[in-house]
């Protein structure tokens, strides 16, 4: 891919958290680059740093140290103005859905408020045919979920309408933190592609923040492992997981059985 099309570059990423002997270094002087319709996996282990990044990438955190440039510039998020214009381009999908919804807002509002953000003035049949269309994008049937707010939903359904929310915004970037976690394995599928689908149609970017290389290896151009806050290895999906350099990477492609091969369920 060619610099033309970089849109996020972190140059030094590092967030310390706490003072003393309670400092912690979640996130370790980590570069990146992030292209233009580009789907990038960011894999470790429990507690090493992912979320954190995401944060930061969002953000939602401000880093420790470190530059950030978003499409050529440096990155300015101080004024509220300035995070709102960010947040029309980069949006995000967490691992806890129910966390991500204001709770006591229902189901209409909460799509409706996408219609809003993008500054779109619609009618209200135009307003209710695009909410429908969001819905039926991630198989969700908008008069089921009419009127209910968000609690009322299961969690598989909570993870579809946040997908649905990304089908209304159109976002350049979307950062997926374990976007599948609440689901079964067929619900997990369909939702990939879901995302791979609104990558092929927005030349959308996506970030999949996970700890699973089964996952990365499936749906990445890019794949950048994290071990204790540092980016230990990144590369194409296929080098990082057919042809691991790094000990860590090696060992993470060893937890999981038979990631290259058919499963034998015989
Ligand atoms: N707000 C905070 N205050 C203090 N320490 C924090 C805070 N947030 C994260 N940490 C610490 O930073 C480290 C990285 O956490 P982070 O949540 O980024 O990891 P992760 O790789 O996303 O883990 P998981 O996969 O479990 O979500 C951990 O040691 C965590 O305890």
């Amino acid at each position: 891919m060619s610099s033309r099309d970089l849109l996020i570059r972190g140059r030094g990423i590092t967030k310390v958290f706490g003072y003393g002997a309670a400092k912690t270094t979640a996130v370790d002087t980590v570069d990146f680059d992030f292209h233009k319709g580009e789907i990038i996996s960011i894999v470790g282990e429990s507690g090493s740093g992912k979320t954190t990044l995401a944060k930061i990438i969002m953000g939602l955190l401000k880093e420790s140290g470190g530059s950030i440039d978003y499409k050529g510039q440096p990155r300015v998020l101080r004024r509220h103005a300035d995070r709102k214009k960010y947040w029309k381009d980069i949006q995000a999908i967490f691992q806890d859905p129910f966390s991500s919804f204001n709770l006591f807002q229902r189901v209409e509002k909460l799509l409706l408020s996408c219609i809003r953000l993008q500054g779109l003035k619609l009618t209200k049949d135009e307003q209710f045919n695009k909410m429908k269309e969001a819905c039926s994008f991630v198989n969700l049937k908008f008069e089921e979920l009419y009127n209910k707010y968000p609690f009322e939903l299961s969690g598989g359904q909570m993870q579809r309408l946040m997908i649905a929310r990304i089908f209304m915004l159109h976002p350049k970037v979307l950062i997926a933190d374990e976007p599948t976690s609440m689901v079964d394995a067929c619900s997990r599928s369909t939702i990939l592609d879901m995302l791979l689908k609104l990558r092929d149609e927005n030349e959308m970017t996506i970030i999949f923040i996970t700890h699973d290389v089964g996952l990365a290896y499936y749906v990445s151009d890019t794949i950048y492992i994290m071990e204790k806050g540092q980016i230990v290895e990144r590369g194409p999906a296929e080098d990082i997981i057919l042809n691991p350099q790094h000990a860590y990477t090696r060992q993470l492609i060893s937890d999981v059985p038979k990631i290259h091969t058919a499963w034998d369920l015989g």
